[in-house]
C-alpha cells in the first residue's frame, strides 16, 4: 500500500506554508512535498515537519533564478559550472530536510549535445549524492513548452544508461497521461525505474479520481509491480483543498 504526501506547493495554499504542514497532517497525508523550499529557512521547515510528524519526501533543484524562471537547466550546455554549484546547494539543503528524493529537474534544451550534457551532469550528481534518491520527471509540452524531458522513453533510457541505484523515475501520472495517453501501459514499462509516483486528475490538473485518467485500475497496477514508495498529491483544487479530498479518505 502506497503513502501519500501532501505537495504543499499545490494543496493548503489557504494557509501560509508553515501552517501547511499541520492542516496536512489532520488531513491524513504522512509527508509533504515543497516544489521549492529555497525561501524558507531549513530550521523552520524541519521544525514544521517534525510537529506534524511529516516525512519530507520530496523537494526541486533550483530554477536558474531562485525565485522562479524556467525549471531547472542540467541538460542546458554551457551551464555546468553553474548546475554543479545550485546542486551543491540544493543538496544541502535535501540533507538538512532528509528528504527522501531530490527531483533533478532537465531545462529547455533539445538535440544530441543536450542529451550529452544531461548524462554528464546526472554521473556526476549520482557519484557526488550516493545517498540521496535522485529523481528525473518527463513533463508534457502543453505546460512546460520545449522541457528537454519530454517523454517517459526517454527518460527511462537515460536512467538506464547511467545505471545508478540512485537515480529512477518520478512518475507523475499527469503527465504520463498528457504525454502518452495510456498511463496503465506506460506504468508497466518504466515501473521498474521509479522511486517515485505523483497523481492529479486530468483535464484541469485537479483532484484524482475524476476525469479521463482510471485511478483504480492505475493503483492496482502500482500493488501489482509491488510499488512501496510514495505517491504526492500534486494538482490544484477544484475548490477548497479541504472539500477536494474524498479520494484520500477512500484510499
Ligand atoms: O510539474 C510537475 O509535474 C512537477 O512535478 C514539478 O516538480 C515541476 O516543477
Ligand atoms: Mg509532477
Amino acid at each position: 500500500m502506497a503513502r501519500f504526501a501532501a505537495n504543499l506547493t499545490y494543496l493548503f495554499t489557504e494557509l501560509p506554508m508553515l501552517q501547511r504542514f499541520a492542516a496536512a497532517r489532520r488531513a491524513g497525508f504522512d509527508g509533504v512535498e515543497i516544489l521549492f523550499p529555497y525561501d524558507l529557512p531549513a530550521k523552520e521547515l524541519i521544525a514544521a515537519a517534525q510537529e506534524s510528524s511529516l516525512r519530507f519526501v520530496l523537494m526541486n533543484t533550483p530554477p536558474p533564478n531562485w525565485a522562479g524562471g524556467p525549471r531547472g537547466f542540467a541538460a542546458e550546455p554551457g551551464n555546468e559550472t553553474r548546475f554543479r554549484s545550485d546542486f551543491d546547494r540544493a543538496l544541502r539543503y535535501a540533507e538538512a530536510l532528509q528528504v527522501a528524493h531530490l527531483h533533478v529537474m532537465a531545462g529547455k534544451a533539445e538535440g544530441p549535445k543536450a542529451r550529452e550534457t544531461l548524462l554528464r551532469n546526472l554521473e556526476w550528481a549520482c557519484a557526488r549524492a550516493p545517498e540521496m534518491s535522485l529523481t528525473l520527471e518527463p513533463m508534457n509540452s502543453s505546460d512546460m513548452p520545449g522541457y528537454f524531458l519530454d517523454s517517459f522513453d526517454l527518460a527511462s533510457e537515460i536512467i538506464d544508461e547511467i545505471d545508478q541505484p540512485n537515480l529512477g523515475l518520478q512518475f507523475d501520472v499527469y503527465q504520463a497521461h498528457m504525454i502518452h495517453g495510456d498511463v496503465i501501459h506506460t506504468w508497466e514499462r518504466h515501473a521498474r525505474n521509479t522511486h517515485h509516483i505523483q497523481i492529479a486528475g486530468c483535464p484541469g490538473r485537479h483532484e484524482p479520481r475524476a476525469g479521463e485518467i482510471n485511478y483504480a485500475g492505475f493503483f492496482r497496477a502500482v500493488d501489482a509491480a509491488g510499488f512501496r514508495g510514495w505517491v504526492g498529491a500534486e494538482y490544484t483544487p477544484r475548490t477548497s483543498t479541504e472539500a477536494g479530498l474524498r479520494w484520500l479518505r477512500s484510499a
